[in-house]
């Protein structure tokens, strides 16, 4: 029976790192330690530990998100075009927005970068940003310039819940559907083709530069009863992860409901890598995944991957744990 093992992922240390460093504590370990013990003010209504907070202000609610992308680590300049960079850097914060069921309304961007850098590219980037922000009707309202060595791109988007509750990682039911909206395994193919020094196939290579994410899928998930949400950044199986521990249950995902499309079986024959693997802990896609009641018709595009099993079950695949790295973690 297949283990769906994978091998250690590529450029992974074989030492062990020195205690007290965060490649020691992990990221998820360093968050635990940079959040734990703080009071949150009685504003903060949803402080850290999903895709976004949610605070209250005297006349409403609004849901906070913020990642941050460097270069060499989240996009490469001879790989990606200015405009995909902006792009990309947008939409991974308004996916998280969607992932709580909320509707972005705006975006502030931070830009820090080396003296040498050519205005005309950042005009280019944040063209992206602009392009990207309006596919979800959203503006940037303001950010900030600064110099540093590389460029580096922090971005926060604002959202708005509609008068819903936000939906939670938490929220997951033994017994609930799992299903996820929109394409997994295409980034991760995407940049293993990048990074063998192709630039095609094209669709699977600009799905590294900038995810497309279905943006109202997220509101209408929330609508339709979800449960709890995540959007996939880091890989399925390790997204997954988070909503399983949030919410003390097992899931269970199925790899016969999971589509392997046929670009990235050719790309993995190329490659002599296995397309499952890439579905399975590649990340960048920025799909979303949620659990429904069972009684709920799955809104348009949502697909059925796997089932909510009872507590402390972990992620497991058509039954079994997965072997080896369940999607990307910094400084592992
Ligand atoms: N330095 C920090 N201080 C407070 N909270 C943090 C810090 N870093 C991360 N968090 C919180 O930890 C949680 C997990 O962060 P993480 O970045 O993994 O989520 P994400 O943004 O949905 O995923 P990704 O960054 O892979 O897209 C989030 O709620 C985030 O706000
Ligand atoms: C040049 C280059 N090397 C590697 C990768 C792959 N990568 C980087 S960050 C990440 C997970 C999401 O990041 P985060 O958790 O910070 O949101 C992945 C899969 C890339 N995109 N570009
Ligand atoms: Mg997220
Ligand atoms: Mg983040
Ligand atoms: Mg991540």
């Amino acid at each position: 029976m297949s283990t769906h093992g994978r091998p250690q992922q590529e450029g992974a240390r074989s030492d062990s790192p020195r205690p007290g460093t965060v490649a020691a504590a992990g990221e998820f370990g360093l968050i635990r330690t940079l959040t734990r013990g703080r009071t949150q003010p009685s504003t903060t209504l949803l402080g850290p530990g999903d895709d976004a907070a949610v605070v209250a202000a005297s006349d409403g609610r609004v849901v906070a998100t913020t990642d941050v992308l460097v270069q060499g680590v989240h996009f490469r300049l001879d790989w990606s075009d200015p405009e995909h960079i902006g792009r990309k850097a947008v939409a991974v914060n308004l996916a998280d927005l969607a992932a709580m069921g909320a509707v972005p309304t705006s975006v502030l961007v931070g830009i820090a970068c080396p003296p040498e850098t050519e205005t005309t590219m950042l005009a280019a980037l944040t063209d992206g940003m602009w392009a990207e922000a309006e596919r979800a009707r959203a503006g940037i309202i303001g950010g900030d310039v600064v110099g540093a060595d590389q460029l580096v791109l922090s971005v926060t988007a604002l959202g708005d819940l509609g008068g819903r509750p936000p939906v939670t990682r938490s929220g997951a039911r033994p017994g609930d559907v799992l299903a996820i909206c929109g394409r997994l395994g295409w980034a991760a193919a995407g940049l293993a083709v990048l990074g063998r020094g192709f630039r095609s196939p094209v669709g699977v290579v600009n799905a590294q530069r900038y995810p497309e994410p279905a943006y109202q899928a997220g509101p209408a998930a929330a609508i339709a009863g979800a449960t709890s949400m995540i959007d996939v950044s880091d890989g399925l199986l390790a997204d997954l992860g988070h909503l399983a521990a949030a919410s003390e249950v097992g899931l269970d995902v199925q790899t016969a409901r999971l589509t392997v499309d046929q670009r990235l079986v050719d790309v993995g024959t190329a490659l002599g890598a296995d397309p499952l693997r890439w579905v399975l802990t590649g990340g960048e896609d920025h799909a979303l995944a949620a659990t429904f009641p069972s009684y709920a018709d799955l809104p348009e595009g949502w697909v059925q991957i796997g089932t909510v099993l009872l507590p402390d079950t972990g992620v497991t695949v058509d039954g079994m744990p997965y072997e080896g790295d369940s999607g990307w973690e910094h400084w592992r």
